[in-house]
């Protein structure tokens, strides 16, 4: 079955309002593992866009030896953690990782030391997260394990999980998304102009009709780990916040190309901001 609605009433548990007796523990807590150095801004960019998500605690975790810097400035609210800290704690609702990651044997380490951990809850991989998964059949069997699993790949690195060229996937992208998804017993989203929505277990597929050539901008996946996380530590289940992530994400873009005069220029830092809006504007227009 192949829906593609665009509309938040397909996606209620995210477009609730709050209950009044609310608490940031309500809203769960989000760990993104990446940032390896010189990538520091793709988690900065994934824990922000969390945050701006309605996250109620939000991590990143840092690939590096020491923080790369104290604090991030523009938002004191994320916390900050080496990657190695982060993984010994025990409150974590749901996982993020591969954003700026790197390929390297630590980056191995790392991702291994993340699925195991993470085998109970929310784990989302995207990036490198992928791409060592298409490279290292260990990591590809402990994914294949874990019950809880969101993949996002952009065409290139489905390509390098599937073993074809990135013509191939895009020769064919319902097929493709399937055998991902089919692969790792996991949500799949294969990314790009009307990405695509499936998971093993639910034979639907959900294309998405938001978003436009704006989101072709480094950062806007990073952006989109974020939005999805942030929906999984709130306790909204994975098809729900994967389809509604992905649909907030083009519509947060669709917003911004809207007040700067179209598509061209468009940061992903711009996006989170977005994101929040369309969340509560469409909570609102539900009420
Ligand atoms: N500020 C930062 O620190 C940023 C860090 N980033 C990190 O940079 C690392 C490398 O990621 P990349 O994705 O750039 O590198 P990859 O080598 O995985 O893939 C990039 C290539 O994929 C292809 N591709 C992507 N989308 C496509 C589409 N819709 N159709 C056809 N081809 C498509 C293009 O050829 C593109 O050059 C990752 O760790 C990533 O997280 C990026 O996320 C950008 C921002
Ligand atoms: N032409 C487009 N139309 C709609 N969405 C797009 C388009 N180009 C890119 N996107 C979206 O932007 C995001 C890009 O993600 P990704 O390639 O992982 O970027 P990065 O690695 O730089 O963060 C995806 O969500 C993708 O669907």
């Amino acid at each position: 079955m192949e829906i593609c609605v665009n509309a938040p009433s397909m996606f209620p548990s995210v477009f609730m309002p709050r209950p009044l007796d609310s608490h940031k523990g309500t809203f769960g807590t989000l760990a993104i593992i990446g940032g390896s150095q010189g990538m520091s801004g793709a988690i900065v960019l994934a824990s922000t866009a969390a945050v701006y998500t309605g996250c109620g605690k939000v991590w990143a975790g840092f690939h590096q030896k020491t923080l790369p810097m104290p604090i991030i400035a523009q938002h004191p609210e994320i916390m900050l953690a080496c990657a190695h800290e982060l993984l010994i704690r025990e409150d974590i609702s749901a996982w993020v990782t591969g954003c700026g990651l790197g390929l390297d044997e630590d980056a191995v380490i790392v991702l291994e030391k993340v699925l195991s951990k993470s085998m109970n809850a929310p784990l989302l991989l995207d990036a490198d997260a992928l791409t060592l998964l298409s490279q290292r059949p260990q990591l590809s069997t402990l994914a294949q394990q874990h019950s809880h699993l969101i993949l996002t790949p952009h065409p290139t690195e489905a390509a390098r999980l599937l073993g074809i060229s990135t013509a191939d996937i895009q020769a064919d992208r319902h097929s493709a998304v399937k055998a991902i998804a089919q692969k790792y017993q996991a949500t799949v989203v294969l990314k790009g102009h009307h990405s695509l929505v499936y998971a093993f277990d639910n034979d639907t597929l959900y294309t998405n009709h938001s978003g436009n050539p704006g989101l072709a901008t480094a950062g806007s996946g990073d952006v989109l780990s974020g939005v999805i996380g942030a929906l999984c530590a709130q306790g909204i289940d994975n098809w729900q916040a994967t389809c509604a992530g992905v649909w907030l994400h083009g519509a947060a873009a669709d917003y911004l190309a809207s007040q700067i005069g179209g598509e061209i220029g468009l940061l992903s830092s711009e996006l989170p901001h977005a994101v929040r809006y369309i969340r509560n504007r469409a909570i609102q227009q539900r009420k």
